[in-house]
């Protein structure tokens, strides 16, 4: 059986060698490429990051491509080519919420590929902080999850940030039970350590399969994976980076009470991006407490064909029952209609902040 199989693999396996030494030998033509693209940039003192460029190269590839790759599987490849060329320009380096093995950590790899330094910062704070003070290029911070709402730590310091958003990702959120040992029965599980936020997210499942298990709050998913790395019978939520980094085994798969449990991060710093044809623009604004004035602080976006994607308050800290409005409008700042809603909000708002136009998330 074995040698019949191998007989009919060898010459699929012959063929595949073919066609990577062709494509190793293309993808090192494109990084040579990607040097000389580099020396052009340093001469002009340009940005190496381009995110607007990348999602051109990427949507071109996804026409041409005749399958059966899917998109969002040429998405990922190219952007790993993409990162690499990006490392040979000039190293990187992207501060996300740490420990190893969080989301944040996810997201920040699947916007910035392999080849970007990834450092882990303890709280929101300092991964602002590490942007902030040029430590590090870039920033991943978790702006809302589709269970959970917004996280008011992000919003409050985007208020203050120096540094504009030049990206998002929305990343499906899949939460696992991992154990250390591999075929582990959920009967040998007597505690569950996660982030507050997963005991939430996956609340249900727990009460139905681990009624009996006492569930521990940590300060990350990842803390309760280094934990169930290290004790029995304590298991952790966590998701698939997690997992890899802790060499754990999930005793369950996809437990999160919401099948479609995403959350959405944005991308601080580089520099902003140019307009894509599919972007958005994120703004903070604030009105006098009034009545009619949020109604009126909208209407520029209405005249001027400008449609919400989002719209979240936030208290303005004051004593007072003031609050900042966070916006997120469809379009590019550059855009026409947009500069021209942008202006007419700036002209009739007490406060007016624009965070950044970037590229959507596909
Ligand atoms: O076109 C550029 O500006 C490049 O630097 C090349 C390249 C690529 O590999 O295609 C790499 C990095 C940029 O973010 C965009 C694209």
């Amino acid at each position: 059986m074995d040698n019949e199989l191998d007989r009919r693999l060898a010459p699929l396996r012959a063929r595949i060698d073919e066609i990577d030494a062709a494509l190793i030998d293309l993808l090192n033509q494109r990084a040579r490429v990607a040097l000389e693209v580099g020396e052009v940039k340093k001469h002009f003192d340009a940005p190496v990051f381009r995110p607007e460029r990348e999602r051109q190269v990427i949507e071109r590839l996804q026409r041409l491509g005749q399958g059966p790759l899917a998109n969002e599987h040429v998405e990922a490849i190219w952007r790993q080519i993409m990162s690499a060329s990006r490392a040979i320009e000039a190293p990187q380096a992207v501060a996300y919420l740490g420990p190893e093995g969080t989301f944040s950590e996810q997201a920040a790899l699947a916007y910035f590929g392999d080849a970007t330094d990834r450092v882990a910062a303890p709280s929101i704070d300092e991964v602002f902080r590490a942007v902030e003070s040029g430590a590090v290029d870039f920033a991943v911070v978790p702006v809302e999850n589709s269970t959970e709402g917004v996280v008011s730590r992000t919003l409050d310091l985007l208020l203050r940030t120096t540094r504009p958003i030049t990206g998002e990702v929305s990343l499906p959120i899949h939460h696992h039970l991992l154990c250390r040992d591999a075929g582990a029965e959920l009967a040998s599980v007597a505690r569950v350590c996660a982030h507050p936020q997963a005991l939430a997210q996956c609340q249900h499942w727990l009460s139905q399969h681990l009624p009996n298990a006492e569930r521990v709050p940590v300060s990350s998913n990842a803390e309760g994976a280094r934990r169930a790395a290290i004790e029995a019978g304590t298991a952790a939520i966590a998701g698939e980076r997690a997992l890899q980094r802790y060499q754990l085994h999930a005793a369950a798969r996809m437990i999160q009470d919401d099948p479609h449990n995403r959350t959405r991060f944005y991308v601080l710093g580089g520099t902003p991006p140019l307009s894509t044809g599919r972007d958005q623009t994120s703004l903070i604004l604030s009105v006098r407490h009034e009545a009619g004035a949020v109604h009126r602080m909208l209407a520029p976006l209405a005249r001027h064909g400008v449609s919400m994607n989002r719209f979240e308050s936030r208290p303005a800290r004051s004593g007072e029952w003031e609050y900042y409005f966070y916006v997120d409008v469809a379009g590019h700042a550059n855009d026409q209609e947009v500069a021209a809603a942008l202006a007419d909000l700036r002209r009739d708002v007490l406060f007016f902040k624009l965070l950044g136009s970037y590229p959507r998330a596909q």
